[in-house]
């Protein structure tokens, strides 16, 4: 069953509809062998890093050009405790080659960061390396749970993604159990990092016990201090890849 993406306002809209065309399900390689599952290394105390591999976005164009395979590798010193990759490759330069020569580098669970639009993208993931996907509430709407559904028959944990009020109540109704609260909203491509505290600070009161993550956004350290004891992890990327040195830049985030 896939979304109806035809309203989906800004940039969002138009980079969801371009990845739903291309959607054209083909025979898989074996998926590779399992790793720590996702959502489990980010239960540990303290803030985790998720550090992501990200080489050009819709507000910064072109980021970096490093080898995604250099960059994860970096990430895993500098003590990332899983790590995103982009898989889109339009807008982002990313590839599902890169997500699996990744999984083939380094021991961390891999998020696939992608615009999923089709039930054979979370297949495609778990062929290609992922631990687990990225499902964005603004996309799948009422339909996130059917998506929850199925990653998990698949083994692939799901973070899902809110940036409103009302898609963190659709994401606590599908029964998420890993939220990723952006900070940047995805019409407009607006940063604003107040946005992960409150909507964080709104999930605990009604009750969410499960892995919160913050994500985009982030370049100095004191920006996380409103995250502490309320979230378990965040999400980076732009500020690591533009970094000369990513896993100094990586442990003088976190410490
Ligand atoms: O590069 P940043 O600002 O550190 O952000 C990382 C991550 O949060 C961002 O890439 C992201 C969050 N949600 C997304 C959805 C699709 C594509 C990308 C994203």
């Amino acid at each position: 069953m896939r979304p109806h993406l035809s309203r989906v306002p800004g940039v969002l809209g138009e980079i969801a509809r371009r990845r739903a065309e291309e959607v054209v399900p083909y025979p898989l390689p074996p998926a590779p062998e399992a790793v720590p599952s996702f959502r489990e290394v980010l239960f540990q105390p303290g803030l985790s890093v998720i550090a992501e591999v990200k080489k050009s976005s819709p507000s910064e164009g072109a980021i970096r050009a490093l080898d995604s395979v250099a960059a994860a590798r970096a990430y895993q010193r500098g003590g990332a405790r899983a790590i995103s990759v982009l898989t889109e490759p339009h807008y982002f330069g990313g590839s599902l080659e890169d997500l699996l020569r990744v999984r083939q580098a380094v021991d961390l669970p891999l998020l696939r960061k992608d615009f999923v639009v089709d039930p054979f993208m979370l297949k495609e993931a778990r062929a290609y390396g992922a631990s687990a996907v990225l499902l964005i509430v603004a996309l799948l709407g009422e339909l996130t749970g059917v998506y929850l559904e199925e990653a998990r028959r698949l083994g692939l944990d799901a973070l899902v993604e809110v940036h409103t009020e009302r898609e963190l109540e659709l994401a606590l109704e599908a029964e998420a159990e890993m939220v990723g609260i952006n900070n940047r909203n995805l019409t407009t491509l607006q940063i604003d990092l107040t946005t992960a505290p409150r909507l964080g600070r709104l999930a605990r009161e009604a009750g969410f016990g499960g892995v919160l993550v913050a994500e985009s956004g982030y370049s100095r350290r004191e920006e996380l201090k409103p995250l502490e004891g309320l979230f378990d992890a965040v999400l980076i990327g732009t500020s690591l890849m533009k970094s000369p040195d990513l896993e100094e830049a990586l442990r003088a985030l976190v410490g």
